[in-house]
């Protein structure tokens, strides 16, 4: 809700806009509640009115009202936001010096630096990153990385090297461990800012025993290797990004008392599970099973897949392939990776057994059984792709069936075994399937998590380390907004009570639903 302001004939205000957010514009009649506001663009509608849109226009600019030329609108007063009107034209780097604090102000803060080329912005000690889609490697050298060594938050230009140097230091300092936190919508710019982050970290807290020295790769490198293993398994294409991570990444740099890095471990946790058994366009399911259905040959041969466009798990979307990506060369490349970070050729073999399993697991289709609301394998092709599952998790091929066509419930006196009607089945073969591919399987089983981090080394005897919070990216505008709301809201207070001399509040511990 806007806030209450005194508006008068002549105030600058923002009005809503369903294309392009927020017009600014001039107050030109107060009417007790109602005002009317000229707005320099735009195709804004009265919300007051109740004529339609076109006739309003019609109304007070004749024929010659279109997008882009000034707009009169009819809004509650309560409607609108007041406007800074010495707002400095190029924004200022802290959102907590802006006059007005709301929507509309801060995206046209956003907007002004972003025109300069400023992605970075602060709101307080938060760094707010616009993603530029597009390379500036000035913004990242080794210069830029030296002379953010040692600066205080504030004392230059907004940057994760920033964020990242007074983790450092702060856990120097007070001989804490520091946590960074990275949020936004899907393809906002996370794992990038997530390996600025390290890659500062990594320069300043250079691996201890001189291991960069020797020619030996940094830690920000190893995190980097892993990155194809787990993005093989955790990725995928969505609306917004090509290569979308769909699990929350932890990492974590280990210091030794000497403030070297002294190890690293990687933890991952919320993998998007619904996402193997459905997936929509312009949307694929994640990359191994594309990955796997372009692999050689003998391997196609051995797992008896083929193109994509046959099974269910992936047919319910269009996209099969990706601009610029090769399903092939993928697969080898991360083949190889897993071989870099110690998984043996078995291993490699078993996970991508579960992953083949998965795919003919998804073709099982099932139509009623003889018994009254039963259900079996619906015809030849869906008794191949059981067969074929059965074979791949090595189990028995009756044993899977019954696990999707009947349920068992143990009672203190009896066990009972219902059968199910072919959506139940159905239902339950997903359920199987995702439980297959979710981590718990794949990544914990196979201890692939694992095998990454004894790759990388950790140092048990570490006590102080800075974690690096890749927190999964949502679609939903709405959930991302409410969380860096209460995230912004919360770290604002807590800065302007640590700052103040304010003995009397005592503060209630709140956990977050
Ligand atoms: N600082 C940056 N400089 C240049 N390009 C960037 C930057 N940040 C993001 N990008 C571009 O945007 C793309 C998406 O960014 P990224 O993968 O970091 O998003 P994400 O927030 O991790 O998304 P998801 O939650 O879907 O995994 C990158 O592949 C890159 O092309």
């Amino acid at each position: 809700m806007a806030s209450q302001v005194n508006l008068a004939v002549g105030s600058l205000v923002w009005v809503e806009d369903p294309e392009v957010a927020w017009l600014d514009g001039d107050v030109l009649e107060v009417n007790g509640e109602d005002i009317k506001v000229l707005c320099t663009s735009g195709t804004t509608r009265s919300v007051m009115s109740e004529f339609s849109w076109e006739r309003f226009c019609r109304i007070i600019f004749g024929s010659f009202v279109q997008k882009g030329i000034s707009a009169l609108v009819e809004v509650k007063s309560s409607n609108v936001y007041p406007k800074d009107p010495e707002f400095p034209p190029c924004g200022v780097d802290d959102m907590t010096k802006l006059a007005y604090l709301h929507e509309p102000g801060l995206l046209q803060n956003l907007k002004s630096r972003y025109d300069v080329n400023e992605i970075y912005t602060y709101t307080g000690s938060i760094l707010i990153a616009v993603n530029p889609f597009r390379r500036l490697p000035h913004l990242y050298d080794n210069h830029m990385m030296q002379q953010y060594k040692g600066a205080a938050l504030g004392e230059l230009s907004p940057h994760p090297f920033a964020i990242a140097n007074s983790a450092y230091r702060q856990m120097i300092n007070e001989s804490i461990s520091q946590s960074i936190l990275v949020s936004g919508e899907s393809g906002a710019g996370k794992t990038e800012s997530t390996k600025m982050l390290m890659r500062y970290l990594a320069h300043v807290g250079g691996r201890a025993g001189g291991k960069a020295a020797t020619g030996e790769r940094s830690v920000e490198q190893q995190v980097l290797e892993s990155n194809p293993v787990l993005e093989a398994f955790g990725n995928a294409k969505t609306v917004r990004n090509n290569n979308s991570s769909r699990f929350g990444k932890f990492v974590e740099i280990q210091f030794d008392q000497s403030w070297r890095i002294s190890g690293a471990a990687i933890r991952t946790y919320l993998l998007e599970r619904s996402r193997v058994c459905q997936v929509s366009d312009p949307e694929r399911n994640y990359h191994c099973f594309y990955m796997l259905c372009a692999a050689p040959t003998e391997d196609i041969e051995k797992y008896k897949l083929g193109n994509p466009r046959t099974f269910h798990y992936l047919n319910q979307s269009n996209c099969y392939e990706l601009d610029g990506v090769d399903d092939s060369k993928e697969y080898l490349s991360t083949r190889k990776a897993m071989d870099v970070v110690g998984i043996s050729t078995t291993e490699q073999d078993a996970i991508f057994r579960v992953v083949a399993a998965v795919l003919h697991l998804g073709n099982v289709e099932f139509a009623k059984g003889t018994e009254i609301d039963s259900s079996e394998p619906k015809d030849d092709k869906a008794r191949f792709h059981l067969k074929m599952a059965a074979e791949l998790f090595m189990c028995d091929e009756k044993a899977l069936e019954d696990s999707m066509c009947t349920r068992v419930i143990v009672t203190r006196d009896e066990t009972i075994t219902k059968c199910l009607d072919p959506d139940s089945a159905t239902l339950s073969r997903d359920a199987l399937a995702k439980i297959q591919i979710l981590f718990k399987h794949l990544l914990r089983r196979y201890r692939i998590v694992d095998k990454i981090n004894n790759s990388i080394g950790q140092d048990p005897d570490s006590k102080n380390l800075i974690g690096v919070l890749d927190i999964y990216g949502f679609e939903s505008f709405k959930t991302n907004r409410c969380l860096t709301g209460t995230l912004l809201l919360s770290s604002l207070v807590k800065d302007e009570i640590s700052s103040s001399n304010f003995t009397c509040i005592c503060w209630q511990h709140i956990t977050y639903m």
